[in-house]
């Protein structure tokens, strides 16, 4: 479903991403892991069309899509969440999540927004009624909305940056049970950017690992988790437990 073949993202003379190249199968849930400023969001941002890649090429259900602006992207089938939810406050739920269906479809129908509206807000859990305000959403109701507002686009391929720092843990385990829900009842691939592990390896099927804006590391969660040089540059400390967590994935 997609194809990143040798990716480069320059910020003047610092390389951000480099030579990076990976594939998604459609229907699959990837796990994409780093440190701090290795790359992760930059590569968002250039699968979502945010960034200009300085070279390479990213090829999504057979079509080269590097460069195209944002909305094109999205109206191809590619949405995506952001780690900082923004909703407009003055607009409900309701017509928050309406609008992103209604840009992001391409089609702009109001009839059709509003569907996937309704859709989108059943399927994260929240009120389909079109007075619900935003405000007095705590952080995990303002990560469905994030999550709704992306699904209402009618994306095939979901790029979450989900960071669920900041939730409890309840509320963790419904949020990544929530993108397994999403790929099996919507056949949605995605690819999840989280630091989380024990939560990550529960749910992903395949992790990839950034280091310094290059790939150091890629395979099953079982894999990458017992991977020498993963737990030397992220891992550290809590290998035990991520080992741990993708080992009862496994199960
Ligand atoms: N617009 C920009 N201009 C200059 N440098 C940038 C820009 N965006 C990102 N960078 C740099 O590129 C590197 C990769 O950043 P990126 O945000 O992709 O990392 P990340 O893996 O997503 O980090 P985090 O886990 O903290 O979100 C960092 O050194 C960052 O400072």
């Amino acid at each position: 479903m997609l194809e990143v073949e040798g990716l480069v993202k320059r910020f003047g003379g610092f390389t951000a991403v480099n030579q990076v190249s990976f594939k998604v199968d459609r229907g699959e849930i990837l796990g994409l892991i780093g440190p701090n400023g290795s790359g992760k969001s930059t590569i968002f941002n250039m699968l979502s069309g945010t960034f200009q890649p300085s070279a390479g090429s990213i090829k999504f259900a057979g079509a080269e899509i590097s460069g195209l602006a944002p909305h094109r992207i999205i109206n191809r089938g590619i949405g995506r969440t952001f780690q900082i939810p923004r909703p407009f406050h003055r607009l409900t739920m309701f017509e928050n999540v309406a609008l992103a269906g209604y840009f992001g479809q391409g089609k702009h129908s109001r009839v059709k927004a509003e569907e996937a509206a309704e859709r989108a807000l059943g399927m994260v859990g929240l009120p389909t009624d079109r007075t619900a305000a935003v405000d007095g959403l705590g952080a995990a109701g303002l990560k469905k909305l994030e999550l709704a507002k992306a699904l209402a686009t009618g994306p095939k391929l979901l790029l979450a940056d989900e960071s669920l720092g900041g939730l409890d843990e309840t509320e963790m385990d419904q949020a990544a049970d929530m993108l397994r829900k999403i790929r099996d009842e919507l056949g949605i691939t995605i690819i999840w950017v989280e630091h989380i592990m024990g939560v990550l390896m529960r749910v992903v099927d395949r992790v990839m690992v950034l280091d310094h804006g290059e790939k150091i590391s890629e395979g099953l969660p079982s894999e990458v988790s017992n991977d020498p040089r993963v737990i030397e540059v992220y891992l550290g400390t809590d290998a035990d437990a991520t080992q741990a967590a993708a080992a009862e994935a496994r199960r």
